[in-house]
């Protein structure tokens, strides 16, 4: 087990800049998932971690030491990739074996380590088959055993779960939970999937284009946002947008647009007025209302019914689409005009040019 430093990390490709700036600590025992979108540096930071690539420049520690001119050997991490790799040719037992080779530990104590990772994945009675006689998860399971047999100090797995079918993949997420918390070994899980991140990080940390553009717990990233990007990243359906300025009067602060007028309560309160702002406010804190003063309208585009819930999915004021989680059951025709209200209090405010939330001076 080991807790990993990551300091200012930059790793470039000629002019492409991979990881910028990159500063981050993983702490021992703590599953960290690293979520961003197709190329903004996650396996790159995962291959740096290993050994596999070499930093441009920066510094990574494990438990305060140095180890970035360190071999993958010599750092004792293991990684779990998309679609783990297992010797055709080899049972599941003498995969799991190829990880001890040259181990130099003995035979008795290598059985035991076999038996009991065997154990730890629920494998025993799949040692003796050949690869080609399990299934997809099964061959998932063995390839963690051969990863945690080693006992390594922390575990790197880049997309271990995106080959999978949808029920499968549910069933591994909860697996490799339960066992990273049995085992206690720091993991650093890679994703695409904003789903499968806050169901399974301790914390999340949020990449884009190379940057790290928030960490933190999945109730933080989800209830507070730092940016625009992350805002809109993470939370199914996606939070809302809405453009408008923000205006003092009568020593209160409103929100204002063409089609809305909202006092701003709550922790932006106190902000700066600004002639451009960004109110986030997400898709389950709004409700379809009769129209009212403060009620922002809308035109019904399309209608999603999830069974427990349906998605009413709207053309808003400013060109953009509005969502609003409806009972459900819920129509109405498209085309209809309706109307939505929020608690002002529940939005976040953002600012365009900088994409990040508002400063605020004090709790109002
Ligand atoms: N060996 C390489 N040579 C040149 N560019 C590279 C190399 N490896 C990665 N890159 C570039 O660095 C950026 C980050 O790539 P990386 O694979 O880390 O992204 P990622 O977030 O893991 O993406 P994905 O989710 O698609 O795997 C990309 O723009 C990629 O094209």
């Amino acid at each position: 087990m080991a807790r990993i430093d990551l300091h200012n990390i930059v790793k470039t490709y000629g002019s492409h800049h991979a990881v910028e700036n990159l500063d981050m600590t993983i702490e021992d025992g703590e599953l960290l998932v690293l979520l961003g979108p197709s190329g903004c540096g996650k396996s790159t930071t995962m291959n740096m971690i290993a050994g596999l690539t070499e930093p441009t420049s920066g510094k990574i520690l494990f438990d305060g030491a140095d180890v970035t001119s360190h071999s993958p050997h010599q750092r004792n991490i293991a990684m779990v990739f998309q679609s783990s790799l297992l010797y055709p040719h080899l049972s599941a037992r003498d995969n799991i074996y190829m990880s001890l080779k040259r181990s130099g530990l003995s035979k008795q104590e290598i059985n035991a380590r076999i038996a009991h990772a065997a154990e730890t994945v629920d494998v025993t009675r799949l040692l003796d088959k050949m690869p080609s006689q399990l299934s997809g998860g099964e061959r998932q399971r063995v390839a963690t055993a051969k990863a945690i047999v080693r006992e390594p100090a922390g575990f790197l797995l880049d997309e271990p779960l995106s080959a999978l079918d949808a029920s499968l993949r549910l069933s591994l997420r909860a697996e490799l939970v339960n066992l990273q918390k049995r085992i206690r070994t720091t993991m650093i899980f890679v994703t695409h999937d904003q789903v499968e991140a806050m169901t399974m990080g301790d914390r999340i940390g949020v990449m884009r284009k190379g940057r790290l553009e928030q960490i933190g717990t999945p109730t933080d990233i989800y209830n507070r946002p730092a940016t625009l990007f992350v805002a809109g990243f993470v939370g199914v359906p996606p939070m809302n947008f809405l453009k408008g300025a923000l205006e003092k009067a009568d020593g209160r602060l409103w929100l204002t647009n063409p089609s809305l007028k909202m006092e701003i309560k709550g922790e932006f309160a106190n902000a700066a007025p600004q002639k451009e702002v960004i109110l986030g406010i997400r898709p389950h804190l709004m409700r379809l209302t009769e129209a009212g003063a403060s009620a922002l309208p809308l035109t019904v585009y399309a209608i999603e019914q999830l069974g427990n819930e349906a998605i009413v999915i709207c053309d808003g004021p400013d060109g953009g689409k509005i969502r609003v989680v409806a009972p459900a059951g819920f129509t109405a025709p498209v085309g209809a005009r309706l109307d939505a209200t929020f608690d002002s209090a529940a939005a976040r405010l953002y600012d365009p040019a900088s994409e990040r939330v508002l400063a605020v001076t004090g709790k109002a």
